[in-house]
This record gives structure tokens, C-alpha cells and sequence, in this order.
């Protein structure tokens, strides 16, 4: 069994505070909007499609309370304006605001049905929110093995084994479970494949060294720790077979938003011909986007930076530069863009999803919330 970042069940929603990890596995009960803002703003639950579940089903939560209303019309506009506070917490991951308008047709979509009523709206709403959980695990299944089995063939055509570099955590406490690099790293090992994993320690939050190696640990998969700066010498001296990372957000020419340090990872994969792959989910991706240029990077406070587990390590009256995320451009992005849909070059993504990533009736440039 994977760690659990999300524990739901009906009128039950509780998460892992990964701010406590790797020492503490403290659960928070949450039961609004409000609260699950503020904890996907503090970073106790992170990752961009454990972000979009938290948030969904915080709503749940206030819905099945009976929050909203009265009437269809005041019941819709609280359904709008709840999501609009949980897509403003973080803004570079797309996968809130996806789920946001995606719940946001739902509920208006129920409000216009001949004799619908409040009880029905909010059952809708809770019904997608929670179909959710079991959709991402299956698409983080679906990645974990296409991704493997392009991997190998990529790399290893002769049966052997792989050893992969990853960044950040992309696994069961960035998403519902299984994860997606981290996923295709469980894939490869399930299938006895996995020579190794290095994970980088991933300044300044430390996901990989407090969340990536706990999850590896925990099921004893082969991995080494090492510092962001150690890449470029894994990469010349340790067989490193291929780069696996995740998204926040893929636009439409298969520039990616990712972790900061995602970016120098694959211009030293390129330096060194080691493929990189990105592994998503297709509501990781964002084709309103043209390129990358127009993704929000989003800052973060600099104590985050300066300090470490509370105690300041940085000089006081330096200047800080903090950006949570940076954009990997799609000619770097060279063993290709893994979802649950297939494994697709850069130039293909926007084909290969534009029919599927939309529900019925959405374009491409339908707003978001
Ligand atoms: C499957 S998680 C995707 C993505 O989210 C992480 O960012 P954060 O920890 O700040 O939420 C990281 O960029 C992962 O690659």
C-alpha cells in the first residue's frame, strides 16, 4: 500500500500534513472551502492533482453540510465563487482550475434541468468531486505503465534494467495515489526493471528529500538522495537511463511548468543525450495556453528560502528570489509527454488531446471559472 495524502469518505475529509513529514504523519480534518485554501496555501497538501482533489471535495463537504442557496440560482453562484477561492490558493498548477469549471458546468448544467432542485445540484457536484479520487488513481496506473514500457523502449532495448533521476514528489502525496513519475518509477520497479532511482532533494520546500525518499523507503524501492547540484555529475558518472519528472501545467506546444529546477535538469539531459520525460495526467495539461510564456509563475515568501525547519541558514538583509516553478521548453521535453492517454511528442500533444481533455460541449477557449 502507498502512503495516503487524501483520506475521504463521505462527510469525512482529512489530509497528511506533508509539512510535518517525514517525522510526523499528522491528519487534518477539514470541512470547508476556507480551510482547504489555506492548507493548499501553507503547502500542507501539495501537488497539482492533490490540490484539485482536496479543493473538490472541501466543497463536498460544505454541499453535503448544505451550504449554498437558497434557490438554484444562489446555489450555482456559491458553487462558482467557493472554486474561484480554492483556483486563486496556487496559480501556476491548472488542475483546480480545470476541475473548477468542469464543477462549475455541473452544477449549472443540473440547475437548468427540468425539475431539478437544490438536493440535486448538490448531489451532482458531490458525485463529480468524488468520482474524482478513483479517476486519478486509475489515469496515475495508466501513466506508471505506458511510461515504463516507452522508457524501456527507449532506453533498453536489450531487457535490462533502468536507472532513473526524478524531481520533486510526483507520487501517492502529490495525487490520489500511485503517482505520476513517481508512478512510472513503481511501474518499472513492479515489473522488476528498476536498476535505481536518484531524487533530487529539491530546494527549498525539500519534497524530495522529505516526501519522494520517504515514499521510497516506505516501500523499499532502490533509490539515492542526492542535492539539486548533483544532477549534472549523476547524469555523467551514474548511468542515469532517463529524466522522469512531473507538470503543473503542459500548454499546447508541450511547454511545462514544473518544480524550479526542472528547467537545468533538461538542459543537462540534453548536454548528456539522456532522455526527459514529463508525466501527467491530461488535466495537468492546458491548451487554452499557447506556450509557456503565458503561465503564471507563481512566488513564494522567502522565509521559505531563508530558513530551514524554522532556524534562518540564509544572511540576514539578503535579497531573496523564490519562484515555486519554472518552464521546461518542449525541445528539451526529448523522451516525451507521458498521460494516461499515451505517451506523445510535444508537437502531438495538442492533437492527441484537444478531442478528450474537454468535456462535452467545451472548446478550446472555454474559460476556465
Ligand atoms: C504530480 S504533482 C505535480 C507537481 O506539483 C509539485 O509542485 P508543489 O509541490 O509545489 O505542489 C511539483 O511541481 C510536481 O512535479
Amino acid at each position: 500500500m502507498t502512503l495516503e495524502a487524501i483520506r475521504y469518505s463521505p462527510g469525512s475529509l482529512q489530509i497528511l500534513d506533508q509539512l510535518q513529514l517525514p517525522e510526523h504523519c499528522h491528519y487534518e480534518a477539514l470541512s470547508s472551502v476556507q480551510q482547504a485554501s489555506e492548507a493548499i496555501r501553507a503547502m500542507k497538501v501539495r501537488g497539482a492533482p492533490a490540490i484539485a482533489l482536496v479543493g473538490c471535495l472541501s466543497l463536498a463537504m460544505e454541499l453535503r453540510a448544505g451550504a449554498g442557496g437558497p434557490g438554484l440560482a444562489a446555489l450555482v453562484a456559491f458553487v462558482r465563487d467557493q472554486l474561484r477561492l480554492l483556483v486563486a490558493a496556487r496559480p501556476t498548477a491548472v488542475n483546480m482550475a480545470r476541475a473548477a469549471r468542469d464543477l462549475g458546468q455541473v452544477a449549472a448544467q443540473e440547475a437548468e434541468r427540468e425539475g431539478a432542485t437544490e438536493e440535486t445540484v448538490r448531489e451532482r457536484v458531490i458525485r463529480f468531486a468524488e468520482d474524482m479520487l478513483e479517476k486519478d488513481l486509475k489515469d496515475n496506473r495508466s501513466i506508471g505503465d505506458l511510461g515504463a514500457r516507452h522508457l524501456l523502449e527507449q532506453t533498453n532495448p536489450r531487457g535490462g534494467k533502468v536507472t532513473v533521476l526524478t524531481h520533486c514528489n510526483t507520487g501517492a502525496l502529490a495525487t490520489a495515489g500511485y503517482g505520476t513519475a513517481l508512478g512510472v518509477i513503481r511501474s518499472l520497479h513492479e515489473m522488476g526493471r528498476l536498476e535505481h532511482t536518484f531524487c533530487t532533494e529539491t530546494r527549498p520546500y525539500n519534497q524530495g528529500a522529505r516526501l519522494t525518499a520517504f515514499e521510497l523507503v516506505y516501500e523499499q524501492i532502490p533509490a539515492t538522495l542526492i542535492t539539486d547540484s548533483m544532477a549534472a555529475a549523476a547524469m555523467a558518472h551514474q548511468g542515469v537511463s532517463a529524466v522522469v519528472v512531473g507538470a503543473d501545467r503542459v500548454v499546447a506546444n508541450g511547454d511545462t511548468a514544473n518544480k524550479i529546477g526542472t528547467y537545468q535538469l533538461a538542459i543537462v539531459a540534453k548536454h548528456h543525450g539522456v532522455p526527459f520525460y514529463v508525466a501527467a495526467p491530461s488535466s495537468s495539461c492546458d491548451l487554452h495556453l499557447e506556450t509557456g510564456k503565458e503561465i503564471v509563475i507563481e512566488e513564494r515568501p522567502s522565509q521559505e528560502l531563508t530558513d530551514l525547519n524554522g532556524v534562518r541558514i540564509a544572511a540576514q538583509g539578503i535579497r531573496v528570489w523564490n519562484p515555486a516553478f519554472d518552464v521546461t521548453p518542449h525541445e528539451l521535453i526529448t523522451g516525451g509527454i507521458i498521460t494516461e492517454l499515451g505517451v506523445f511528442a510535444p508537437e502531438e500533444l495538442r492533437g492527441a488531446l484537444s478531442a478528450s481533455v474537454f468535456s462535452e460541449g467545451q472548446t478550446l477557449d472555454s474559460p476556465w471559472v
